[in-house]
């Protein structure tokens, strides 16, 4: 990173967090609040000059032009040849957005039609199993074909009114027996989500799902629906046309909630309730467009991540709702941050100058403190934190946990900010009449550095809006860290050789070749495995 950065970073050795709240009014300066959301990012080591010299960063790497190049439909996905548009997919003014010369928006609009037409069809009964209404929905996909809607039907479970929704994603059959267990195959419907409809894991779940029912009902077709890009790979699965939901090859994966891998959640929540979720994304689509990078939650949530991960090397980053809906909010931001930037070659070609995105892990609290807290607190390393909280819960006749579940994570951020000193600590030993060395020593223990850093995303209730806003916010997050990394945060060629090794070794797996070629580990690890089987 440049000069001014470097200078930043070291003067913010120097000073702790806390001091910079002698200053008057630092959270609301040090705050960005939009349509009801509230980014704090008071409680980092970030001053005023640090600010302006990551702000310059937005500058110097253009995220302007490249922002106004994603929405108009620019090939951005520089090593694929594609447009980048899942914005397209909650852009419900219909304004044209055109790629190579054609809008695709009468297209979006007709599928999301057809989307809302299905489910409203299937929620209402007039599309039923052969055994009667569908009272459950199963989901078949991985990846982004799962984590999108999986996180967000946990995320929205107060407003489920059709039939109870499940996922299938790991290829280990364990997943596929649990879930199926207890459901009634002719009252069941499957979605198979992939947007390539080759992904092996999938299409193993698909068809173990199609034998599973077909020994129920006469003809499983009638339960499938098929959400994919891949047309005659459809049709060779038996899914019919009017049972398969399409989109672009400009919508990536883990940018897909928003069409039809939505489904799922359409037909949980209803289409009303999903057009909430996607109007929500489209607000911040129209926020991070137009607001200036100071006042821009998207580019502001960026830029913090950049100091703690580029500049001041902090490795990892632990995101923590304090929202228990929101559990699976951290696998699917490990996708979406990791598959994106988790990349050690720049747009060019040429090694990335500095580090890639963090390695990002979490869960919700306040579990989370009772598990990984304390290294958070006295580890060696320093983790940013990064709180979401919502200022009301739905449990209305819980109020007092909601009041509970708020002290906690504000209590914790706290925490990690101010520490607590070794003065502090020997005047609590002391209290218990203990004094010498083992005061000395037991009071070392209860110290806490404190100075580490954390943000708080504030909602004000977990609502399908506001969950669109907060993917919506994400998605722009990850698209501004990869511009001023300069990567394309739009491919994953890194997860190309596992699987591509994992076709070659399943022969071996399954004894039809030896295992000679591979190396010494792999080989002694399939020789383990395969010598109970075969008793050899
Ligand atoms: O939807 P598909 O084509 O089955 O792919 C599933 C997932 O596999 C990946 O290609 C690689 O993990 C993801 O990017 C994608 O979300």
């Amino acid at each position: 990173m440049n000069d001014a950065l470097k200078r930043c970073h070291r003067e913010s050795l120097e000073r702790r967090i806390l001091d910079l709240f002698a200053e008057d009014g630092r959270a609301q300066d040090f705050s960005v609040s939009h349509d009801g959301l509230l980014f704090d990012y008071s409680k980092t080591n970030i001053d005023t000059d640090t600010r302006r010299a990551l702000v310059a960063l937005t500058e110097t790497a253009d995220v302007a032009g490249r922002r106004a190049a994603m929405f108009s439909g620019a090939p951005i996905n520089a090593t694929e040849g594609r447009a980048v548009l899942h914005t397209a997919l909650r852009n419900l003014d219909g304004d044209p957005v055109t790629v190579d010369g054609q809008d695709v928006m009468p297209g979006v609009r007709a599928t999301l039609e057809r989307m809302a037409d299905f489910a409203a069809d299937v929620r209402d009964g007039r599309i039923a199993g052969q055994g009667g209404r569908i009272t459950d929905v199963v989901n078949i996909g991985i990846g982004g074909s799962d984590l999108g809607p999986s996180m967000a039907v946990r995320a929205l479970k107060p407003y489920h009114d059709g039939p109870r929704c499940h996922f299938i994603s790991n290829v280990d059959g364990a997943d596929l027996t649990d879930t199926l267990g207890g459901l009634d195959p002719a009252r069941t419907l499957v979605l198979v989500a992939s947007k390539s409809f080759t992904t092996q894991e999938t299409m193993a779940n698909a068809c173990a799902v199609r034998a599973w029912m077909a020994r129920a009902v006469k003809d499983p077709a009638q339960q499938f629906a098929a959400i994919s890009t891949a047309k005659e790979e459809v049709a060779a699965f038996g899914i019919p046309p009017e049972r398969m939901f399409g989109f672009g090859d400009w919508v990536g994966g883990r940018y897909s909630v928003w069409g039809p891998i939505g489904l799922s959640l359409m037909i949980s929540i209803g289409p009303d309730a999903f057009f909430d979720f996607l109007k929500g994304g489209q607000a911040m689509d129209a926020h991070f467009q137009s607001a200036e990078p100071e006042r821009n939650m998207p580019v502001m949530l960026a830029l913090v991540g950049l100091w703690h991960r580029q500049i001041c090397g902090h490795a990892t980053r632990a995101v923590i709702p304090y929202e228990q809906r929101l559990e699976r909010l951290p696998a699917y931001l490990q996708q979406l941050e990791m598959e994106s930037n988790g990349k050690r070659v720049a747009m060019d070609g040429s090694a990335l100058e500095s580090d890639s995105g963090p390695v990002v892990w979490g869960d919700a609290g306040t579990n989370g403190q009772h598990a990984f807290f304390q290294l958070l607190h006295q580890g060696t390393e320093v983790v940013p934190c990064e709180f979401l909280l919502g200022a009301e819960g739905h449990e209305a006749d819980l109020v007092d946990h909601h009041e509970i579940l708020v002290a906690h994570c504000l209590a914790q951020s706290k925490a990690l900010m101010t520490g607590r000193d070794l003065e502090t600590a020997r005047g609590q030993v002391e209290a218990w009449g203990l004094s010498g060395k083992t005061l000395d020593r037991l009071a070392r223990h209860r110290v806490f550095t404190g100075n580490r850093p954390s943000t708080t995303l504030l909602y004000p209730k977990l609502t399908p809006y506001v969950l669109g806003q907060i993917v919506a916010l994400y998605e722009h997050r990850v698209f501004v860290e990869g511009v001023v990394l300069g990567i394309n945060s739009f491919d994953q060629w890194g997860v190309e050789l596992g699987k591509e090794l994992a076709g070659a070794i399943l022969p071996a797996v399954r004894g039809e070749t030896a295992p000679d070629r591979w190396d010494g580990s792999t080989r002694f690890l399939l020789d383990r495995i395969r010598t109970p089987r075969t008793g050899e």
